[in-house]
């Protein structure tokens, strides 16, 4: 389903775990900024609305989306953090250079999710111009940093239920 039919910030947000001790990674790609930013203050407000503290998140950059993927295992080999957001926009140039970034960054974050045991999250962006790019950035599609932030949550409570049960 496209996110023109189901809007990114329209999720369930029943049953989600206390995440008033869970500590968070945001990590953000620098091009495309004016994308980027605004998925990050999605996602921030987001963990915020949900129970997370400031003083739980933190937030780093990477020069582009192709980066996200080391980012994210430095921050997720550490112990004080639970989770990690990777924020992004990879917007479709006149090569192929897009194709290679995506998949790229979408099999290495699933390679560090694997390989620390935690949730780090695609919250890339992969529009073919600038205008599907605000749509989901807090336009008329919702915001994709919302998304991601709440994909996180749910994920730290699916472990813990997985953990006790
Ligand atoms: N064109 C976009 C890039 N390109 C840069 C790469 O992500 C990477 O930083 C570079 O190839 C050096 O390794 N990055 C984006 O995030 N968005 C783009 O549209
Ligand atoms: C995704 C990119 O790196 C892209 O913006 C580069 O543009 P181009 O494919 O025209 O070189």
């Amino acid at each position: 389903m496209s996110s023109a039919h189901k809007n990114l910030s329209v999720f369930s947000t029943e049953n989600l775990p206390d995440i008033s001790e869970r500590r968070f990674a945001l990590i953000v790609a620098e091009w495309n900024a004016e994308v980027t930013e605004a998925l990050f203050e999605g996602a921030y407000q987001t963990l915020l609305t949900y129970g997370a503290k400031p003083e739980h998140i933190i937030r780093a950059n990477v020069p582009g989306s192709y980066e996200l993927s080391t980012g994210a295992v430095w921050f997720a080999q550490r112990d004080d953090i639970d989770a990690v957001i990777c924020l992004g926009c990879v917007i479709q140039g006149e090569t192929k250079h897009n194709d290679y970034i995506n998949h790229a960054v979408a099999q290495g974050l699933t390679n560090v999710s694997l390989k620390t045991n935690k949730p780090v999250i695609f919250g890339v962006l992969t529009p073919n111009n600038q205008e599907q790019a605000l749509d989901r950035a807090g336009g008329k599609h919702g915001n994709k940093g919302d998304e991601a932030a709440m994909t996180a949550i749910k994920m730290l409570g699916l472990f813990q239920q997985i953990q006790n049960s």
